[in-house]
C-alpha cells in the first residue's frame, strides 16, 4: 500500500494538474532539441513529479524502470558512498551527500556517464540525462568541474538540474541552461487535487474544508495531500468542523516559539537546544529550522514589531553562517539568544 502523494502522482506531463501551461512548454522541448535545464521552485511544488514525466515523454515507459546502486569513490582521506538511481537512460544523484567531495563525484561519474554512448539502439533519443537534486548545496568547485562537462558532452548528454533557488547557481552553468520556475500551485488547484483524491477513495470532502488544508499547508502540495491522508484515517467522515492536525515536527517548532517568548533565560536556551537535536535527529534541515523559528517569532503578536525587526535582520545573518560553517546547533543557538535578547531590550 503506498501514500497518496505516491499513488496519486501523476506520471505524464498531460496528467499534470498544475501549471498545465508550463507542461505545455515542457511537452515542446521534449519534441524538439532537448537543452539542459534548471528547474527550480519551492520545496513541494512538483519539480520532481515534473522531470519524471519530462523523461517519461523522452524515453517512454523503459525511464520509469529503475534501480538503486551505491557507487564508491576513493579520496587520499576517505572512501565516499553515494546513491545512484537510474534506468536505461537516465542516472539521478544528490552529490551534495557527499557535502564538500561533490567535485570528485562530477569529475569521474559524469564523465564516465558522458562518454559512453547510449547504448540501446531503440532509445528515442541519442543522449542520456543526468538528474542533479539538491544543485543549489553543490560548491562552487563541483560547478565548474559541471560547467566544462556540460560544455564537452553536449551530444552524449543532458542535465537536468533541480533546486530551490538559482541564487548559488554560477552564472556560466544558468546560461547553459533554460531555467523553468515550478511555482506553488494555488489554493483552488490543490483543493481540486484533493477533492479527486476523495471521490477516488470514497471520501466526503467539501469544497471549504478542502480549501482549508490547502491554505494551513502553505500551498504546498505534498503537505496538503499528506495532511488529508492523516484526517482520513483518523475519521472516515469529515465535517468543516474537524481540527487539521500539524505535522509533529512543526509542533516541536510552536514549542520552541513559545518558549522562547515566554522566558528569555539561560534555562530556556537548553531546553530548546534539546529541541533542536531532536529536530534534526528526525532529518529536519537545520536552515529550515532556523527559518520557521524565524517565522514563527515574526508572526507572533506578543512581539514588539521592533524586535521582531531585529530578529528577522539576524535570521539572515545566522542564516547565511549555517551555510559557510559547520555545526549548525552553534548557529542555530546564537540565534535564539539573539532573538531573546531582542525581545528583552523591548520589554523594559
Ligand atoms: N501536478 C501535480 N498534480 C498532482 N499532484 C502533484 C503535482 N505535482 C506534485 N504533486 C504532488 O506533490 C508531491 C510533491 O511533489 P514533488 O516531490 O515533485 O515536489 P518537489 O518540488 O520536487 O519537492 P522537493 O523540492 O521538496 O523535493 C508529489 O508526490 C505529488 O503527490
Amino acid at each position: 500500500m503506498s501514500l497518496w502523494i505516491d499513488k496519486y502522482r501523476p506520471t505524464t506531463l498531460e496528467n499534470l494538474t498544475f501549471n498545465q501551461g508550463l507542461s505545455r512548454k515542457l511537452k515542446n522541448l521534449t519534441d524538439s532539441d532537448f537543452p539542459h535545464l534548471l528547474i527550480f521552485g519551492p520545496s513541494g511544488a512538483g519539480k520532481k513529479t515534473r522531470i519524471l514525466c519530462i523523461l517519461k515523454e523522452l524515453f517512454g515507459d523503459g525511464a520509469e524502470k529503475i534501480k538503486i546502486d551505491q557507487r564508491s569513490f576513493e579520496t587520499q582521506r576517505k572512501k565516499l558512498d553515494i546513491n545512484i538511481i537510474s534506468s536505461k537512460y537516465h542516472i539521478e544523484l544528490t552529490p551534495s551527500d557527499v557535502g564538500t567531495y561533490d567535485k570528485i563525484v562530477f569529475q569521474e561519474l559524469l564523465t564516465e556517464i558522458a562518454q559512453t554512448q547510449q547504448i540501446d539502439a531503440d532509445a528515442k533519443q541519442r543522449f542520456k540525462v543526468v538528474v542533479i537534486n539538491e544543485a543549489d548545496e553543490i560548491t562552487r568547485d563541483a560547478q565548474a568541474a559541471l560547467r566544462r562537462t556540460m560544455e564537452k558532452y553536449m551530444s552524449n548528454l543532458r542535465i537536468i538540474l533541480c533546486c530551490n533557488s538559482t541564487s548559488r547557481i554560477i552564472e556560466p552553468i544558468r546560461s547553459r541552461c533554460m531555467l523553468i520556475r515550478v511555482p506553488l500551485p494555488s489554493i483552488d488547484e490543490i483543493s481540486t487535487t484533493l477533492q479527486h483524491i476523495a471521490s477516488n477513495e470514497e471520501i466526503h470532502l467539501s469544497k471549504s474544508l478542502a480549501d482549508k488544508i490547502s491554505l494551513q499547508s502553505q500551498r504546498n502540495p505534498r503537505k496538503a495531500i499528506l495532511t488529508f491522508e492523516v484526517m482520513a484515517s483518523q475519521k472516515k467522515k469529515l465535517n468543516d468542523n474537524v481540527e487539521i492536525p500539524k505535522v509533529d515536527w512543526e509542533q516541536v517548532i510552536d514549542d520552541i516559539v513559545g518558549k522562547i517568548v515566554k522566558t528569555q533565560a539561560a534555562e530556556t536556551l537548553s531546553t530548546v537546544r534539546q529541541k533542536i537535536y531532536e529536530l534534526q535527529s528526525h532529518c529536519i534541515p537545520p536552515s529550515l529550522i532556523l527559518k520557521k523559528i524565524a517565522l514563527g517569532l515574526f508572526t507572533n503578536e506578543d512581539i514588539h514589531s521592533k524586535a521582531k525587526f531585529d530578529i528577522i535582520n539576524s535570521a539572515t545573518h545566522y542564516d547565511h553562517r549555517l551555510r559557510t560553517g559547520r555545526h549548525s546547533i552553534f548557529h542555530i543557538e546564537a540565534f535564539v539568544s539573539s532573538a531573546m535578547s531582542a525581545i528583552l531590550s523591548t520589554k523594559y
